[in-house]
């Protein structure tokens, strides 16, 4: 699990520190693990460090005070460093530093991107945590350039130009080939289209007590979901895996309730009941003989996919939040939701269908979306689970977001969204939490996408989904993560 920090948390906890032992030791042991990772990157790339050429574009603040005290160190061991003024008056302290140790400063106004003939590797010290959107055009003409030409670019601390808090990329923020970070990870590294700017990110312990701060996220990584998967014991039965049963499909829409059914199944339901749309249910009766129809046992509800229009959707919805089971409620079935939910009632809409729950437009949830489901959840009760290139989980009353882990874009096609409802009620149906549920489910989706590369439709990708639940199963975690 990795957490993220938000910018003021990150300030107040730098602070708390600096009030021990002092503002320049923290931007010290920022430079020394910097230094250390460029020196790595070098060995690496050019195999050695000595004799290096290395351009370090910096700006106004702390964040090129870091670039520079790495420059120095970099220069101590043999690099020739050159820094760039890009932004500002660079850092005085860290300037002088580097001066005297043989670096030299050149005025970025006056570059070309022929000046990146014979770099080895450059550095963005432009702007960290401070930074606002916009950079200058030559900058970005520059940094632009040395990604065209395969240079590696080492961003210090946040690729500059993205939104540390929301994840924002502006056109023109800095590509990273690896991000260096100082004592947290911030929610830019973890939510796309920033994450996608930052390559490798490496953090660099500074010495914060991170202790007692809630974290604004916590992104799972493949083990986590191993750990807490809901694996059948020796003893389980259908009823310990559980029962789900499906209204969704309809005659319009049949193919949402055979892929929710897919996502159902594949997910591991002991026993899957159809009680939706009836053209829907002659396909699943074809193709998933498991699956039954008619009424009985039900330990978790999924309802809404592919309804459509529904005149009796308040209905249909109240009554299945009045049984009291776990429920999930996707797509149509999220027009029709009552004032007030229980937490265990789980969400999961698309940037669109949140933006339509908020009374806002799809640009507002896309520019700040840990607010917007954070928001969500707050305003229903529910929990709720925003799909899309970053999918993060909202609880009422629970400051932390989670952050499914991430898969590739072949995801995002018509049909995914109504698995992986069903993959949410396969989960919930075993007895997990709706929290936990919506991560792991939508985590299980990316990462087979991940593990099937390509334009597999969604039932195809809904099978190897068994495929990945039981490869996790089979890793250390999984054995962890056994629960009846
Ligand atoms: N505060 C600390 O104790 C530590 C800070 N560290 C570093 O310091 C960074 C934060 O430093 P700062 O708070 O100085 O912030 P930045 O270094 O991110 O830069 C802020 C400065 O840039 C200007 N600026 C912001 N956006 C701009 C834009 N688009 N165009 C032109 N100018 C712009 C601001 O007016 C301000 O002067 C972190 O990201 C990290 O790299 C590390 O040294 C660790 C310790
Ligand atoms: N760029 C992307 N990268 C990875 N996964 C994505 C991306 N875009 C969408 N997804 C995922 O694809 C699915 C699409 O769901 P949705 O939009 O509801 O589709 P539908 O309703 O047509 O089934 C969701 O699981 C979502 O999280
Ligand atoms: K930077």
């Amino acid at each position: 699990m990795r957490y993220a920090y938000t910018v003021a948390q990150t300030r107040a906890l730098e602070n708390a520190t600096m009030a021990t032992v002092g503002e320049a030791t923290l931007m010290q042991r920022a430079a020394h693990g910097l230094a250390g990772r460029a020196a790595d990157l070098l060995a690496r790339t050019r195999g050695t460090v000595y004799g290096s050429r290395v351009m370090i574009v910096v700006g106004p603040g702390n964040n090129g005070g870091d670039a520079l005290y790495a420059g120095q160190r970099l220069a101590r061991r043999g690099c020739s460093v050159t820094a760039v003024r890009a932004l500002g008056r660079p850092h005085p302290d860290g300037l002088a530093a580097l001066l005297a140790a043989g670096g030299r400063l050149v005025d970025g106004g006056g570059l070309s991107v022929d000046d990146l003939a014979g770099v080895d590797l450059v550095v963005d010290g432009l702007l960290g945590i401070g930074g606002r959107p916009g950079l200058p055009a030559d900058v970005l003409a520059l940094t632009a350039a040395a990604t065209v030409r395969g240079l590696p670019v080492l961003a210090v601390d946040l690729p500059s130009g993205v939104v540390s808090d929301t994840g924002q990329a502006p056109s023109g923020s800095v590509h990273a080939t690896r991000t260096v970070t100082f004592g947290c990870y911030k929610p830019g590294h973890l939510i796309e289209p920033a994450a996608s700017r930052c390559g490798r990110i490496e953090l660099v312990d500074i010495g914060l007590d991170l202790g007692g701060t809630v974290p604004a996220l916590a992104a799972w990584d493949p083990d986590d979901v191993a750990t807490h998967w809901p694996f059948p014991g020796p003893t389980s039965d259908k009823y310990a895996r559980g029962v789900v049963g499906l209204d969704t499909g309809s005659d319009a829409y049949p193919g949402a309730g055979v892929l929710s059914t897919h996502g159902a199944v594949y997910g591991g339901a002991g026993m899957v009941r159809f009680l939706g749309a009836q053209r829907s249910a002659e396909i699943i009766a074809r193709d998933l003989p498991n699956v039954v129809f008619g009424d009985g046992r039900v330990q978790c509800w999924l309802v809404g996919s592919g309804w459509g229009e529904r005149a009796d959707g308040d209905r249909a919805v109240a009554d299945r939040v009045a049984s009291g089971l776990p429920l999930v409620i996707d797509a149509d079935g999220l027009r029709h939701l009552p004032d007030r939910l229980p937490g265990t009632v789980l969400l999961t809409p698309h940037a669109g269908e949140l933006a339509r729950l908020l009374q806002c437009e799809r640009g507002d949830v896309t520019a700040d979306p840990v607010a917007a489901v954070r928001s969500a959840a707050d305003r229903t009760g529910a929990t709720v689970l925003l799909k899309g290139a970053t999918q993060l989980v909202a609880t009422a009353g629970t400051e932390t977001v989670e952050v499914a882990v991430p898969g590739p874009a072949w995801t995002g096609q018509a049909g995914s969204g109504d698995v992986l409802g069903g993959l949410c009620a396969a989960v919930l149906a075993a007895g997990v939490g709706a929290r936990t549920a919506a991560v792991l489910a939508a985590s299980v989706q990316a990462m087979t996408a991940a593990r099937f590369v390509g334009p597999l439709p969604p039932q195809e990708l809904a099978r190897h989904c068994a495929t990945v639940i039981g490869e996790l199963g089979r890793g250390p975690g999984g054995r962890r993560g056994e629960h009846r």
